[in-house]
């Protein structure tokens, strides 16, 4: 799979005449085949988009645009000089952000209003259940389609993402590739950013899902009560057609209220006042049964095959999502039990011969970090280990949340880098420490600290015992750590399989 910056673009976009004269143009009409804001993914056609942004302003790049092919500029007041210093046309805009969705939408002939479009929202679980959607999808004898964090199907071409919701721009160029390739439904993550950053204007849903609120991103939201007001956004009229949500969660109880489209309810715990129910759950250590029970005493036996709780609430969601999309239960249920693993998500990277387990995920907030380790807690027949750090530069409230909850919930803590960025990993992992302090003494975690994380990785695998689980928390399938304005190449999936091997290795050699 291609990993990417410069996505696949759609072999035709629609040629358009935009009338422009910025005064300065040596041509005033121009033929756009494309729309991107970002001058390093520019293709010979495109409208560039130049934005204000945290480092720099868009328009810097517009001759760099320009030199790859660009064919006219849409920019703001304070990019205007930077623009038309180009002889391109320039249409100037109070905030061109506002028009993105809208105007990719139209460069790319509207393709999204010829695929069935289904939203993921919340906190946790995003991922994964647009991988149970899609899977669902396929099942009814769709051409399915996925957008989100782990990877981007678009019929048969797939490759990795660089945002869970890619900006506007893309995302209309990318449902235009969806279009080319036959897709008829396609899934995609909704994140919270996407909606206060308008990535998804132009994009209608025929049915939205709200899985769980918890604390995240509180570096780039105001506060919570603005997280979760952002996040109701996509239960509007402008953005969906109607909405499914998960009343296990307060907060997915609370959107009843404050959604304008029609709602439908669901519980994994079998709350009676939701539409759709799991019941009579079976946990087991590779996944779950239930029966689902609907409006009307309509029902199913379902199963899905990964583990813990919070899957059986993910496979619920899906479920649902899918009936409201016009696929038939018995479909649904049998996609969402086809789909056997999500790159990164619970990712076993032991063989089945092994005595201990060790799994990589992507959990790196609380709410995932605490669901992740009550469910590995029941299936953990020896000591339950933990290796998990915190983002440097982001939401520093989570750091002391998420070390309280590693050193309450798990035997062994090893506090390590993830992503450290601008910051001294070691100040990071004291913050966690002063959470895991809060833990009363007889009930903490053994807890280590060590920055280095594939030395924390290859510290958890030495010392697993027979029946011991070990998490390798916040990466998932990530290959990157970010450290200092660079990104060092790093897949914990691999660190853990080397520690692995390193670990036989030195047994080996003891027994010799
Ligand atoms: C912190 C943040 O949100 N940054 C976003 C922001 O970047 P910025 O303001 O720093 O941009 P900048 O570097 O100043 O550049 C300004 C403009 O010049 C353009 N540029 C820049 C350099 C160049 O050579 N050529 C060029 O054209 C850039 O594309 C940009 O439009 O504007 C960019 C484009 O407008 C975004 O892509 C970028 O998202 C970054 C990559 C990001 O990481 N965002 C994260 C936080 C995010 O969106 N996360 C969510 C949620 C994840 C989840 O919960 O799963 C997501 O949906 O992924």
């Amino acid at each position: 799979m291609r990993p990417t910056t410069s996505p696949p673009r759609p072999l035709t976009g629609l040629a358009t005449m935009l009338d422009a004269d910025s005064g300065t143009s040596r041509s005033p009409h121009a033929a756009l085949t494309g729309v991107t804001i970002d001058s390093r993914n520019v293709r010979r056609g495109d409208l560039y988009v130049a934005l204000p942004g945290h480092q720099a302003h868009g328009a810097a790049f517009a001759a760099d645009a320009m030199a790859k092919g660009a064919v006219a500029v849409l920019t703001d007041r304070a990019g205007r000089g930077a623009a038309v210093a180009t002889g391109l046309p320039v249409l100037i805009v109070p905030d061109p952000r506002a028009l993105l969705g809208q105007i990719s939408s139209w460069v790319y002939g509207q393709p999204a209003h010829d695929i069935q479009i289904l939203g993921v929202t919340g906190t946790s679980g995003k991922s994964t259940t647009t991988f149970m959607i899609e899977a669902g999808l396929r099942a009814a004898g769709h051409t399915a389609g996925l957008v989100g964090g782990v990877e981007i199907h678009a019929g048969g071409v797939r490759f990795q993402p660089t945002l869970t919701t890619p900006e506007a721009s893309e995302l209309h160029g990318l449902f235009a590739l969806m279009r080319e390739e036959g897709v008829s439904a396609a899934v995609m993550e909704v994140s919270s950013h996407a909606l206060a950053l308008g990535r998804v204007d132009g994009i209608f849903y025929d049915v939205a899902l709200f899985t769980n609120l918890s604390q995240d991103h509180l570096d780039f939201h105001k506060d919570f009560d603005d997280y979760f007001a952002t996040k109701t956004r996509l239960f509007q009229p402008e953005l969906s057609r109607a909405g499914v949500t998960n009343i296990d969660d307060r907060y997915g109880r609370e959107l009843l209220d404050l959604a304008k489209v029609p709602m439908t309810t669901f519980s994994a715990t079998g709350d009676p006042e939701a539409e759709w129910r799991a019941l009579d759950t079976r946990l087991g250590a590779d996944g779950s049964a239930f029966r689902v029970v609907g409006p009307g005493g309509v029902e199913a036996e379902a199963r899905v095959s990964l583990p813990g709780p919070f899957n059986v609430a993910n496979a619920l969601g899906a479920i649902v999502t899918l009936v409201e999309a016009g696929v038939p239960l018995q479909s649904a249920v049998h996609g969402v039990g086809t789909l056997t693993g999500v790159p990164g998500r619970m990712q076993r990277v032991t063989a089945a011969g092994d005595d201990f387990q060790a799994i990589v995920d992507y959990s790196h907030k609380p709410g995932a970090v605490e669901s992740v380790l009550r469910s590995l807690r029941s299936v953990t027949t020896g000591r339950l280990t933990i290796v998990l750090g915190c983002g440097g530069d982001r939401d520093k409230g989570k750091r002391p949340i998420m070390g309280e909850l590693a050193a309450g919930l798990a035997d062994v803590a090893v506090f390590t880098s993830d992503n450290p960025r601008s910051e001294d990993p070691l100040a990071i992992l004291a913050t966690m420490m002063e959470g895991a302090l809060r833990v009363p003494q007889h009930d903490r975690a053994h807890v280590i600290i060590e920055p280095d994380r594939a030395a924390a990785i290859g510290l958890a695998i030495a010392r697993a015992g027979r029946g011991d689980v070990i998490v390798v928390a916040g990466k998932g399938h990530e290959q990157g750590q970010y450290v200092s304005g660079e990104v060092i190449p790093f897949d914990d999936r691999e660190v853990v399989a080397e520690s692995i091997a390193a670990r036989k290795e030195s047994t080996e050699s003891r027994k010799h």
